[in-house]
């Protein structure tokens, strides 16, 4: 679906700029002036008629010839006098010859081997005639239109050559054109190419198009927003996974402000030519500034918005660098009144280079999940409008029949219900029709991975509830804001997310009911299927590491003592451990024993509130998720519950434990900005509480 979408947007009509691909046309031209220049130019100087040096001679001795040239060494051109001319001899044979009647140009024209020879020749001709009557010559060397090609054909050649290399290179870009490169390719939505979508076209994303509502107002009246002095940002940045109408959404900005609209991919700007990026950057916002108030678009900015490489030997991708950098020069270059507001989709959010998320550059994230249940409905109702439908066709139906499926997949389920109809030749579109769509599109996405089966939905609800129970008796825990089982990106397929409390110092209980409500999911799991899932990869990963640094770094175990290993200027611990292989074990041995204790623990817990595990799971598998409100409705007001407003974090279901799932993160471990540990009141930079991160119990996601 994504894929489809992509293909779609390539046909986005080009800037008037970029003209489609003449320069084919042009060349031919250029080629076919130069060949007729070239034949005149023969023709012309084979226009007199060919003659024999005794025929010259003899036209020498009757005193009829003017002048001659002497070209190149190697031609005599012979000019007659006018009256001669008249004379019947040459005129009939000149006539006869199609050559010229009277005048200017030589008449005849005849080889010799070298002009020293031919001067003696004529000298000795003329030796009986007086000097000043003698006819003379004038010397001149012209360029043939066959040396001419040898002179510059191999230079022409050279250019096709080079020619025809640029457009093998620059293929699939917009015709490829060479004198185009360094402008942008950026689809334009203006006047005459209105954007039509509004907020109406855009089901669900309520929160989202919240957000955006004042770019929208903004952009509708810049001057009623800047008169305030208010702050308008320049750019938000659209967060989540493909397909869940990230470009839809920016495009309904557009369309709600009714401004024009510049459309393009992040990959757009990357050449492996040296500086075209940045002209293309550049050249992007002169654009975009002639039109404002206007909106740019940029999908995909991971393509050139990765972290730049700090100081590396290989120094990473300069090209791509040098248009990052451009980009970040043009935003802080346009004050926020200029009326360009830039909006950005990505969805690998912490890929990106810190300084586009600096105030004054992308500020803003709004995140766009997946859909609920009742999103999908809604976003079914929006494709369903324009299709002839069966009365048996029900959105809230469809809605459950799809779980995980993106606002884009869910096009791609009535556009397919609509062409199976109509090859039945149906008159409306029904139930059975969608029924096989949908197993179409499943069938697509399972090729990708993308799709859960309903029993590994059944058992992320469990994990997820399980989670949820855990955190909710226990005492230290965070509070739970929402439980979901929306699948989010690739590897989560649910995820738990709490209110962690703004504190610094944690005590031992804390940590461990932290570590069991973690382990809530793998009990859960154990205890309704008798089974353990590989789901919990990283609920144990972030346990694992809470457990480590109790005993090694906090000195809060009783057997290691009051001892830290922790090395703050050393990130990585593994390596030259300052401990005994006694010590090692012990620490392993002690780290077992916190783990086994915690998950005993929890699974406890969850035994006794089995009753309450099940309720919430069922709910969970109804309506995907679940918000703190309904929790307290299902199994009751939380026994310890302080009020927080702080910020969210998560606990996550893995898909399974691949390569790719162990190196990504949880999404939303990027998509929310991460509590930041302080220490004696100095705040970290953001490198340092990255690395601190990995190694610290105080890492606020899991
Ligand atoms: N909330 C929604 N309401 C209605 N239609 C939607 C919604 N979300 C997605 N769609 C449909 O899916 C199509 C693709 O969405 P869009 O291109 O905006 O996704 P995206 O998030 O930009 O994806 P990508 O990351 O692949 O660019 C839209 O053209 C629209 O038909
Ligand atoms: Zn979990």
């Amino acid at each position: 679906m994504a894929e489809n979408n992509k293909g779609n947007k390539k046909k986005k009509p080009m800037i008037p700029s970029t003209p489609p691909r003449p320069t084919m046309q042009l060349w031919m031209l250029a080629v076919l002036i130069l060949l007729i220049f070239g034949l005149t130019y023969l023709n012309k100087s084979s226009a007199s008629v060919e003659t024999t040096q005794q025929d010259f001679e003899e036209m020498l001795l009757s005193n009829d010839v003017s002048k001659l040239t002497i070209v190149n060494g190697n031609l005599v051109e012979v000019y007659l006098k006018e009256e001669a001319l008249q004379n019947d001899k040459y005129k009939a044979e000149l006539e006869s010859r199609g050559s010229f009647t009277v005048g200017q140009g030589p008449q005849y024209h005849f080889k010799i081997i070298s002009a020293e020879s031919f001067k003696e020749d004529l000298e000795k001709l003329q030796e009986n005639i007086p000097k000043d009557q003698r006819v003379g010559y004038t010397l001149d060397t012209r360029t043939g239109f066959a040396d001419f090609f040898l002179q510059w054909g191999f230079l022409i050649l050279l250019l096709f050559g080079f020619w025809f290399l640029m457009r093998r290179v620059t293929a699939g870009g917009a015709g490829g054109q060479i004198f185009n490169i360094g402008k942008s390719k950026a689809a334009l939505f203006d006047a005459e190419n209105k954007v039509k979508i509004t907020f109406k076209d855009v089901a669900g994303l309520e929160e989202a198009k919240e957000e955006v509502q004042e770019i929208v107002e903004f952009l509708k009246n810049p001057s009623k927003f800047t008169i305030l002095g208010g702050k308008i940002p320049k750019g938000a940045l659209l967060v989540g996974p493909p397909g869940t109408g990230k470009t839809l959404l920016a495009k309904a900005v557009a369309g709600e402000a009714d401004v024009p609209f510049f459309s393009l991919s992040g990959s757009d700007f990357v050449e492996m030519f040296v500086g075209v990026g940045a002209a293309r950057v550049r050249d992007l916002f002169k654009q975009a500034k002639a039109k404002a108030p206007c909106i740019i678009f940029i999908d995909e900015i991971d393509a050139i918005g990765r972290h730049r490489s700090r100081g590396q030997i290989q120094g990473g991708n300069d090209e791509r660098e040098n248009t990052l950098n451009s980009l970040l020069v043009e935003m802080d270059g346009f004050a926020t009144d200029s009326g360009v507001i830039i909006l950005a989709a990505t969805n690998r959010p912490d890929t990106l280079d810190s300084a586009l998320l600096r105030p004054g550059r992308f500020d803003r994230q709004i995140s766009i999940d997946k859909p609920d249940i009742n999103g999908r409905t809604e976003i079914f109702n929006v494709h369903l409008k324009p299709l002839t439908l069966a009365p048996d066709v029900d959105a809230k139906k469809l809605a459950a029949q799809t779980p995980g499926f993106a606002g884009a997949e869910i096009a791609n389920v009535c556009n397919e219900a609509a062409l199976i109809a109509a090859r039945r030749n149906k008159k409306a579109v029904d139930q059975q029709d969608f029924n096989d769509a949908v197993d179409r599109v499943i069938g697509g996405l399972e090729k990708k991975n993308k799709i859960i089966s309903p029993e590994e939905k059944k058992i992320v609800a469990y994990h997820e509830a399980g989670h949820a129970i855990a955190g909710w008796f226990l005492e230290h825990a965070d509070p739970l804001v929402k439980v979901s089982i929306v699948p989010r990106g690739v590897a989560a397929l649910g995820y738990a997310q709490y209110l962690p409390k703004e504190q610094f110092l944690y005590t031992t209980e804390q940590l461990i009911d932290e570590m069991c409500m973690a382990l809530g999911g793998r009990a859960a799991e154990e205890i309704v299927f008798g089974k353990i899932s590989t789901g919990a990869l990283s609920d144990l990963e972030r346990i694992t590491k809470m457990a480590y640094s109790i005993v090694t770094m906090y000195g809060m175990n009783s057997k290691i003592g009051n001892v830290s290993f922790y090395d703050s200027k050393q990130s990585d611990m593994t390596f030259n451990k300052p401990y005994s292989e006694a010590t090692a074990e012990t620490i392993d041995n002690e780290v077992r024993n916190i783990i086994e204790a915690a998950y005993q623990r929890t699974k406890d817990l969850l035994m006794a509130k089995r009753h309450e595990l099940e309720i919430v799971s069922q709910e969970l598998l109804q309506k995907e998720i679940l918000f703190q409100n309904d929790l307290e409705r299902l199994v009751g007001k939380r026994p310890f519950d302080t009020l927080t407003t702080y910020q969210a974090h998560t606990a996550g279901t893995d898909r399974s434990e691949t390569k790719s799932d162990l190196e990504q993160k949880h999404p939303l471990e990027h998509g929310l900005p991460t509590h930041k540990e302080q220490e004696n009141g100095t705040p970290l930079t953001e490198e340092e509480a990255a690395a601190r991160q990995d190694n610290s119990v105080n890492s606020r996601t899991a």
